[in-house]
């Protein structure tokens, strides 16, 4: 059962358009994949979350991550929330990759360059204007508009010199000093709550994979499919790896 889990994975992951913000119920095929891959996804941990509660097997025989979410709910007692974040948690955490020396900024700078969320969109509660900070231009946001803030930021010359360059160096440059110019994890009040989670999980497997193989890129160096909305690498991506002999 836990074997179809990663084709689910990729196949909702694959099949979330940029068109899916906008009208997530239009009736194309991509679309049509993804119910199925989450109404099955929904099916397999469904019945595990029924048989740890039907059995009474709680904390004690499971210390695991899904028992900590089948214990947690909202304020108002609902916890479908569930199978929602182990889809994005895996999503996201999938699609980070280009690992090298420094570990933590390479993971800071890949996702910098190769953000896992396009877009942070926000709906306006009511109307507000935002000025430039040099004085110079002003934007009304009218209230019930949808607000998108791009990660394209990330690729600004008002942060960075150097933009487009992988650079583990970057630690001392605005693009990680100025507020809310380096958003990989969201900001203010909704910003992501794991993200130290997230590095350490991330560095934790590619320590590990670094130490143990001998990896070689063996196709041409991936474009990035920036269709979707957690964009990855588009088309195959073939690596040849080798253990290496532990010293
Ligand atoms: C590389 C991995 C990850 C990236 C890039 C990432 C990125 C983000 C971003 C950009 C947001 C803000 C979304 C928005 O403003 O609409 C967010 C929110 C969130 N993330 Fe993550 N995330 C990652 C891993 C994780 C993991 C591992 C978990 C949980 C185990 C997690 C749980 C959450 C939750 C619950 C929120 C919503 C917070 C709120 O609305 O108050 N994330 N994440």
């Amino acid at each position: 059962m836990f074997g179809e889990v990663p084709t689910l994975l990729r196949e909702l992951n694959d099949s979330m358009r940029l068109v899916t913000v906008v009208l997530p119920y239009l009736p194309i095929p991509t679309h049509c994949r993804q119910d199925r891959a989450r109404a099955r996804f929904d099916e397999i941990f469904t019945d595990i979350v029924r048989s740890r509660r039907s059995s009474g097997s709680g904390r004690a025989s499971h210390n695991d991550m899904l028992q900590c979410l089948i214990h947690a709910s909202y304020k108002d007692g609902h916890n479908e929330h569930v199978v929602t974040i182990i889809i994005v948690k895996n999503n996201l955490t999938s699609v980070t990759r280009d690992i090298d020396g420094h570990l933590h900024r390479c993971v800071k700078e890949t996702l910098r360059l190769q953000p896992s969320t396009l877009m942070l969109l926000r709906h306006a509660r009511r109307s507000f204007v935002v000025r430039a900070r040099d004085g110079g231009a002003e934007y009304e946001v009218l209230a019930e508009h949808m607000v998108a803030s791009p990660v394209v930021v990330h690729n600004s010359h008002t942060f960075t010199r150097t933009p487009r360059r992988f650079g583990r160096e970057r630690k001392k440059e605005r693009a990680y000093g100025a507020d809310l110019a380096y958003t990989a994890f969201g900001g203010g009040r909704h910003a992501c709550i794991s993200d130290a989670f997230a590095y350490m999980q991330i560095k934790v497997i590619w320590s590990h994979l670094l130490r143990s193989f001998q990896l070689e890129l063996m196709s041409p160096f991936p474009e990035m499919d920036w269709n979707v909305v957690m964009p990855g690498p588009n088309g195959k991506v073939m690596v040849s790896y080798k253990r290496r002999k532990l010293q």
